[in-house]
């Protein structure tokens, strides 16, 4: 394998129902930053049917150039013709890196391709740089249970691939001045790549919170002791048109749902305010949510961990707490 043939960086996009997904634009404004260091290109990838008129938005959030693959057989998504179609793309363009969004779709394609094409992938990657000497892609992860962290390179295979959870990165300004190429790939599918046959799709029918969009997060910690003691935490989140979210004790315990967990195995959030409440700050919860823009913590034990990334600490009883701070809100509210 000779390295120097492979140059710029490729991202992966994911669309449902046509829709591109939040964490494509997220990796393309990493993409940008990483190409314009290796002084090349910024291109993406997006396979489907009917989906050539999303290019343009892509140009708009970055991309340089925009490689479609339009095909009856990539309707639904179904791993194999996917994983062909991308293996087919990589190997035509030869980028030196690629990037996934670590989506249930992009966990199943991305492993997939990487074996196909021999290279190794970085999985849940937390932040993504080039070394300055080796010019080599630097793919950070928390590692050992999130005690440490790793930072692993693909030093000797072509392309480094990564996948990258939603809410990590950050996407670029949408800009309609942006101008780039769209080529429309032709990866050689056919019905026979289909081996498996979607009969009827069921849309989950529960409104699905993204925690992730969240302005305002009110999260609950083990500390709240109890789903019925829940409710202040959701009076609190109502006076500040925010989500109620959790950590894993929280989800373990069946007192919120799974999509609301926060941390390393849950979402990563940066909302503008995150309150922390009754949790100890372990260093899987701060993970998810340590790029907050102001966090308030409510803890009972003055040298709690959560402290230590707080911006503002309050040390009392969350039950007592949190209805004196949801009152105040609305007495200064009614002042206004
Ligand atoms: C591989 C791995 C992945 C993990 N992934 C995640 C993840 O994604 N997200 C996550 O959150 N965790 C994750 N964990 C678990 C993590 O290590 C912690 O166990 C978990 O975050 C603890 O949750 P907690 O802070 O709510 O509970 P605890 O650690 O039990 O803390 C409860 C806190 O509440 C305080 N408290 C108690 N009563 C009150 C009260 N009345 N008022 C105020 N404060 C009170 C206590 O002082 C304490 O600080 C993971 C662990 C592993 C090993």
């Amino acid at each position: 394998m000779n390295l120097a043939d492979y140059k710029g960086v490729l991202v992966y996009i994911e669309q449902r129902d046509g829709e591109i997904q939040k964490v494509s634009l997220e990796l393309l404004g990493k993409g940008k930053e990483l190409a314009e260091k290796l002084g090349e290109k910024l291109s993406a990838v997006v396979l489907g049917h009917n989906i050539k008129a999303l290019a343009n938005e892509l140009i708009y959030h970055g991309a340089e150039k925009v490689i479609t693959v339009d095909h009856e057989v990539l309707k639904n998504f179904t791993n194999e013709p996917y994983t062909k179609a991308l293996t087919a793309v990589i190997n035509n363009e030869k980028p030196a890196i690629v990037l996934v969004g670590a989506t249930s779709i992009g966990r199943d394609i991305a492993p997939r391709v990487s074996a196909r094409i021999h290279t190794g992938l970085t999985a849940d990657c937390t932040s993504l740089d080039i070394d300055d000497e080796t010019r080599n892609l630097m793919m950070t992860r928390p590692a050992f249970g999130g005690n440490i962290m790793a930072t692993i390179i693909c030093p000797d295979h072509r392309p480094q691939m990564s996948t990258v959870r939603p809410g990590v990165m950050l996407k670029l300004e949408r800009n309609t001045s942006n101008t780039g190429d769209v080529i429309d790939f032709d990866a050689d599918l056919n019905a026979q790549d289909l081996n498996v046959e979607v009969l009827e799709i069921v849309k989950e029918d529960h409104k699905k919170v993204n925690i992730e969009d969240a302005k305002v997060l009110v999260s609950a910690g083990r500390g709240i002791g109890s789903k019925e003691n829940m409710s202040p935490l959701y009076d609190l989140a109502d006076e500040l048109k925010g989500e109620v979210s959790g950590s894993r004790a929280v989800i373990d315990n069946a007192w919120l749902d799974k999509d609301r967990q926060v941390g390393q195995t849950g979402k990563t959030v940066r909302p503008d305010l995150y309150f922390a409440c009754g949790i100890s700050g372990a260093i899987q919860h701060i993970a998810g949510m340590e790029e907050s823009e102001l966090i308030i913590a409510i803890n009972k034990n003055p040298d709690a961990p959560i402290f230590e990334v707080a911006d503002l600490g309050i040390v009392g009883d969350v039950a007592k707490v949190l209805p004196l701070l949801t009152e105040e809100l609305k007495k200064s509210k009614k002042e206004q």
